[in-house]
């Protein structure tokens, strides 16, 4: 038992007071976990580019006074009454899509889409529609059931996927939204098969993630879409076979581009930016009878796909994938292994590290496509092993 178990916790977060506003590093409270609850010290954690859409305002469900962050990596300090699947020296990874293994989604085996706390974690409260943060007297809301930019921050036992001690934290945690994300869609959601085609559109990581896991499953021609060149080296790390800008195609569209390299188009797109026009071009890319597009990137708020039904009609079929479709608890600690063997690239993501009193450098270097993935350390910069 820590000496601060049962204890509020001050320490340090990065809170977000505004939409469109930097983040402010604060001191704020952390009160112990309740029952279910767990409570959990975060030393490390990635910047997504879904942090940065909430934080721009554009998100319906973001509720302000909150804590961002939903890729950490931890270690339990206290638990709740009643959890079991996790002790005090545990470490983990938060989940912002759980598995309760109880509910209707769980069970059916068709889905990673868990609904048990859903519906309070979308308005930025724990199961019992309070929060577990405090600012200056004033509470202060959750974030994705994560808030990973606090020191110390309370979820559910079944928003936490238990992983091998001997793995780098500040590493794994990107597991716990963008490589696992893009890897799953590929092997996952999509299925890709050993000879396919296929075309990934935005390559941060999460897309760089679709590209790695297209190469684990055996595609013969991936092709990278993005409009900055300085991405084209990083697909092909990755495992892109082609790159296409579509600036150097003033003339035509891009779908009409990726249809002309590949004949009658590629078997699998991913999209991987959150731009509506870019999702109709990646399904519109695909093959007329089986091309399958699959949606990751999150638009704003008021935002709608549209494509003639006629690309439906002759076969092409479009779907979507939060988190990879990948079961946290069970299959996280898998993909850390996986790792672990060198089976499954991580590290190869980092482009920047920063401390914590830095974080709002780190979106700014997301925002000018210069990161691929910043991590953002609570003590130190990263300079120093954890
Ligand atoms: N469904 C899910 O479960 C998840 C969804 N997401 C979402 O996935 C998306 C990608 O996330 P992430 O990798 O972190 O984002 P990044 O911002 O790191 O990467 C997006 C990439 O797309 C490029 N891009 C922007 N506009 C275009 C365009 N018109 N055509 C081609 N490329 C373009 C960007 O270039 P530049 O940098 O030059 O602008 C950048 O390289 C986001 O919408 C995020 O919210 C993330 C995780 C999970
Ligand atoms: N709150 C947003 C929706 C945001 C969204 O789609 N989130 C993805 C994960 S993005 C991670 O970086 C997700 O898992 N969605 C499933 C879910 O249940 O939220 C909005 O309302 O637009
Ligand atoms: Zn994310
Ligand atoms: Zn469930």
């Amino acid at each position: 038992m820590s000496d601060t178990a049962g204890k509020v916790i001050t320490c340090k977060a990065a809170v977000a007071w505004g939409a469109g506003k930097d983040l402010v590093i604060e001191d704020v409270q952390v009160d112990p976990p309740k029952a279910g609850e767990v409570r959990v010290k975060i030393l490390a954690t990635g910047v997504c580019h879904t942090d940065a859409y909430t934080l721009s305002g554009a998100d319906p469900e973001g509720v302000f006074p909150c804590i961002l962050g939903h890729e950490g990596g931890g270690i339990v300090e206290s638990i709740g009454e009643g959890v079991t699947s996790v002790k005090p020296g545990d470490h983990v990874i938060p989940l912002y899509t759980p598995e309760c293994r109880e509910c209707l989604f769980c069970k059916s085996g068709k889905t990673n889409l868990c609904v048990k706390v859903r519906a309070t974690q979308g308005r930025g409260l724990m199961p019992d529609e309070t929060v577990r943060f405090h600012c200056k007297g004033q509470p202060v809301f959750h974030f994705m059931g994560c808030s990973t930019f606090s020191e110390y921050t309370v979820v559910c036992e079944i928003s936490l996927a238990k992983v091998n001690p001997v793995a780098p934290l500040d590493t794994v945690c990107l597991l716990g939204c963008g490589v696992t994300t893009g890897y799953g869609a590929a092997v996952k959601t999509a299925g890709v098969e050993p000879g396919s085609t296929c075309a990934v559109f935005g390559l941060g990581a999460v897309g760089l993630a679709v590209i790695m896991g297209c190469k684990e499953a055996g595609a013969k021609q991936i092709i990278a879409v993005d409009i900055n060149n300085s991405k084209k080296e990083w697909a092909e790390k990755f495992g892109a076979t082609d790159f296409v800008n579509p600036k150097d195609h003033p003339d035509k569209k891009v779908q009409e581009v990726i249809v002309g390299m590949t004949g009658w188009g590629v078997d699998y797109s991913f999209e991987c930016i959150g731009n509506t026009e870019v999702m109709r071009a990646a399904l519109e890319c695909c093959h007329r009878g089986w091309g399958v597009s699959v949606v990751i990137g999150v638009a704003a708020s008021g935002k709608e796909i549209a494509t003639r039904p006629f690309q439906l009609v002759t076969g092409r079929v479009w779907k979507g994938t939060a988190f990879g479709g990948i079961k946290g608890r069970t299959e996280v600690p898998e993909l850390v292994e996986k790792y672990l063997q060198k089976k499954l690239m991580v590290d190869e993501f980092i482009t920047h590290k920063f401390n914590l009193k830095d974080v709002n450098v780190a979106f700014h270097k997301m925002h000018d496509g210069e990161a691929v993935r910043s991590i953002v350390y609570f003590q130190g910069d990263g300079s120093e092993k954890l």
